[in-house]
């Protein structure tokens, strides 16, 4: 665990994490040596000794409250490098995530996402915290009052020092037996939260088709699972609780026969009996806490190994010195990409001249929003390339693209910020005269006029304040603001009514002039005019050219333009 954070955070976080170690570890030992004052403490005691007694009960509190002031002093180096962590952790998710294709963010990761920043690095966090310090002073703590008991008998010492061992053995098969469900628990766990946000997010589904049951159904039947998962991981736990209980107990038995026999031998002093008794028995508890903590840290690490697996994911690869982009054509050389192992696209080659438009239509699952991510670079082909002004993509830094590129898609996510914050993430130097430009040529204009706070207006969190038409009309204003050479629209106005289509699409006719578009589109007549039309049908694309020349042609594009014809007319 302590490897694994130390590999992921690097030497800068390491090193506090190591002398938090350190403190533990004297803190626990410093505990262990102040019990060895109650040797001639309770000797004195025994022997009826009180004034004898009172200086070493002098030196016992000394001790202990030195312990005291180390355990706090430790405790405080564990919470601060706790909260290092936590920081550390979520600044390298943060660069990670930056980095990652935007491929990589799914519906299913953004939750798990979520999750591993919350309570993967809160549990991580909770290991220097919390955990670190009562694990090892469950370990040292008895081992130094082991090693104590040789000032009283070395015989005892021993036969404690044997029980070392054998608790180890325990632990060690505790951790076996209960390893494996750990994680079928958490998988579980996982699952039936992710049920849950399902449940929540169907319920206008499941209510038009009046199936809530059958969703809650699915729902109940994960939380179901969990509870079985639950159930079985506590009683698979329980033979090594209790054989880790037994194996102390029996320590403590042995040691008291032991103990016994050599008292009523003679070969010891009954105090001295009494005294080592004593002292192991204040080894009992922190032992028997050793399964639970083990338990602790095995969570912490699995939480720590799932943060691992999203921080070794491939990023997509920087070039060492990026290429200044010229401007010029955009081009698809012989790509293919492959989803989940199945290639979608199947050596797709295009060429869009610099300031013309193209437009890739064809039946749904055909690959036309694939090509557009690779455009994008959301992902890298699996072979081919994509060149802009002659320079492969992969030569390009990610900002140098993200200059030269803008998107309008589908689907607008806003940042839970005013509109106004939302239009400037497109070029945060703007002036405000620059801002109601783009304003204006959107149709935002408008929008912003009709509500209250005005350019102020707090969006929600991903625009949900806003209407479909609206949030795209603060997205063509970022990208006007943004000004971006290549322009990729991917069905835009698809899911508008009429009256923001209408809107909508004239603040794309402005964002359009002058630039090079790449657009996907349904319906048909946004890409009548267009200069070329792609044709792409299973991966390939299978015709292409102007609109009235594919007409002419009577090939696929004019059977799909005849049909969307006859359900649209
Ligand atoms: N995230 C994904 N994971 C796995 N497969 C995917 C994913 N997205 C798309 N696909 C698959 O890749 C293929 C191409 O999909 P793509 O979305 O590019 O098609 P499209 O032509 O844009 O379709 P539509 O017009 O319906 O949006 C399809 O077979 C689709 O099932």
């Amino acid at each position: 665990m302590i490897t694994l954070l130390s590999r992921i955070l690097g030497p800068e976080y390491a090193r506090p994490l190591h002398r938090a170690i350190v403190l533990m570890a004297v803190a626990s030992v410093a505990e262990g040596l102040a019990y060895a004052l109650l040797i001639p403490l309770l000797r004195a005691l025994l022997a009826g000794d009180t004034p004898g007694a009172w200086p070493w009960l002098g030196a016992f509190a000394g001790a202990s409250v030195v312990a005291v002031l180390l355990r706090f002093r430790s405790d405080v180096a564990g919470f601060a490098t706790g909260a290092a962590l936590s920081r550390g952790l979520h600044h390298r998710l943060g660069d990670h995530l930056a980095r990652l294709p935007l491929g990589w963010f799914t519906r299913r990761r953004l939750g798990e996402v979520g999750m591993l920043a919350s309570r993967g690095v809160l549990s991580t966090m909770a290991v220097p915290a919390h955990r670190l310090q009562p694990m090892i002073s469950a370990v040292l703590t008895p081992a130094t009052v082991a090693l104590v008991l040789f000032l009283v008998d070395w015989r005892l010492a021993l036969a404690a020092l044997l029980a070392a061992p054998l608790i180890l053995l325990a632990q060690v098969w505790t951790n076996r037996t209960t390893a494996s469900l750990d994680r079928e628990r958490s998988i579980s766990a996982d699952e039936a939260a992710s049920r849950v946000v399902e449940y929540v997010r169907a319920q206008p589904v499941l209510r038009m088709g009046g199936t809530t049951g059958r969703g809650f159904g699915l729902l109940d039947s994960a939380l179901v699972e969990q509870q079985r998962t639950g159930r079985r991981a506590a009683i698979r736990a329980i033979p090594g609780v209790l054989a880790l209980s037994l194996t102390v107990q029996a320590g403590l038995t042995a040691l008291l026969v032991l103990g016994a026999d050599l008292a009523l031998g003679g070969r010891i002093a009954t105090v001295d009996m009494l005294v080592a008794l004593i002292l192991a028995t204040r080894c009992v508890d922190p032992l028997l806490s050793l399964s639970d903590l083990a338990g602790q840290m095995r969570n912490s690490r699995e939480e720590l190994e799932r943060i691992d697996a999203v921080l070794s994911t491939p990023t997509l690869p920087e070039p060492a010195e990026p290429v200044a982009v010229p401007a010029g054509d955009l081009e698809l050389d012989d790509v293919t990409f492959r989803r989940d192992g199945r290639e979608v696209l199947h050596g797709v080659s295009a060429v869009v001249q610099k300031g013309s438009r193209v437009a890739f239509v064809g039946p749904s699952g055909a690959g036309k929003s694939t090509i557009l991510q690779l455009i994008a670079r959301f992902h890298d082909p699996y072979s081919g390339s994509v060149k802009l002004g002659g320079i492969d993509l992969k030569m390009l830094a990610s900002e140098q693209l993200a200059q030269n590129v803008s998107m309008v898609f589908q689907d607008v996510y806003l940042f839970d910020g005013t509109i106004s914050d939302n239009v400037r993430m497109g070029r945060p130097d703007a002036t405000s005269e620059e801002l109601s430009a783009a304003a204006r040529s959107a149709h935002l204009t408008e929008v912003i006029d009709r509500l209250p706070q005005g350019w102020e207006t707090r969006v929600g969190e991903g625009g949900a304040a806003l209407s479909g038409g609206e949030r795209q009309r603060v997205s063509i204003a970022r990208a006007l603001l943004k000004d971006a050479p290549v322009l990729l629209l991917d069905e835009p106005t698809a899911a508008l009514d009429p009256a923001s289509e209408v809107a909508v699409q004239s603040a794309l006719d402005g964002l359009m002039v002058g630039r090079t578009v790449v657009m996907v589109a349904h319906r048909l007549r946004t890409v009548r005019h267009v200069d070329r039309i792609y044709f792409v049908e299973e991966g390939n694309i299978v015709e292409s050219g102007t609109h009235h020349e594919l007409l002419a042609r009577g090939g696929r594009y004019a059977k799909f333009w005849s049909m969307a014809h006859m359900t649209r007319p």
